[in-house]
């Protein structure tokens, strides 16, 4: 579904990705490791078209989105939920979740299978977003990205910040989309998390691949040595 070549991207002079080579398959769900600061966050702006890739491409279902505004790439189905969820604290639950339909020009309703989803969200839905803890923000910014039905859901380090008990919702809401049809690129950096979760797992550092595979035939202790601090 979603491929992806020879993909470098800069900011100014620096280069920061460079040739990196991914390929996310339909219904599965890929994860990217990876320490601080390899440049992971910046992959998933590129595929978003927020960050200068003078470099490769970046096809969804055989559409080249290289050279693509950032609406453009979300309206062909890529639903982003960007590191540190981006919520607006002074909007209620409600009003963020309709910012998702934005994408169509704010047209649409919210399909009840989000509250089905996430039921927290719907005895929610008159609270500020800053007020919620950040398991739920998390929540709302992945419900958020699906009220436009996006064919691909891109997470970055969904679990950052959020108390280990939350991170096991969290895990399940991911696999229950799997099972609805979904394909998922996951940028984590917390291992056991993506274990129960992902089909095939890449490495990244400084910017490039170093390793990739199943997630089922993963050494556990050579990947987690690859991305300990
Ligand atoms: N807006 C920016 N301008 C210049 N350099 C940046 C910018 N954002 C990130 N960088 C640099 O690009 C490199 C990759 O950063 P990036 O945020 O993509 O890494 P990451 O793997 O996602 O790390 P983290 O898990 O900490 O978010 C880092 O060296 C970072 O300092």
């Amino acid at each position: 579904m979603l491929k992806i070549k020879n993909l470098q991207a800069y900011y100014g002079e620096s280069i920061i990705l460079k040739n990196i080579d991914l390929n996310v398959q339909e219904g599965r769900i890929v994860c990217l490791l990876g320490r601080n600061g390899v440049g992971k966050s910046t992959f998933l702006k590129s595929i978003m078209g927020m960050v200068c890739t003078p470099h490769g491409s970046i096809c969804l279902e055989n559409k080249e989105l290289i050279n693509e505004p950032t609406y453009t790439r979300a309206r062909s189905g890529i639903g982003y939920v960007p590191q540190g969820r981006d919520i607006f604290p002074q909007m209620t639950v409600a009003e963020n979740l309709r910012l998702g339909l934005e994408i169509n020009n704010g047209i649409g309703k919210i399909s009840p299978k989000i509250y089905e989803l996430f039921p927290v969200l719907k005895e929610m839905l008159t609270r500020k977003g800053g007020n919620l803890s950040g398991g739920q923000q998390q929540q709302l910014a992945i419900a958020r990205a699906l009220v436009s039905h996006p064919k691909l859901l891109i997470l970055d380090e969904p679990t950052e910040g959020i108390q280990p008990s939350i991170i096991q919702d969290i895990g399940k809401v991911i696999l229950l989309l799997k099972k609805e049809g979904y394909t998922i690129l996951i940028v984590e950096q917390y291992l056991e998390f993506i274990l129960n979760i992902a089909d095939d797992y890449y490495v990244m550092d400084k910017g490039e691949i170093i390793a990739q595979g199943l997630v089922s035939k993963m050494d556990k202790e050579e990947i987690q040595h690859k991305i300990a601090i």
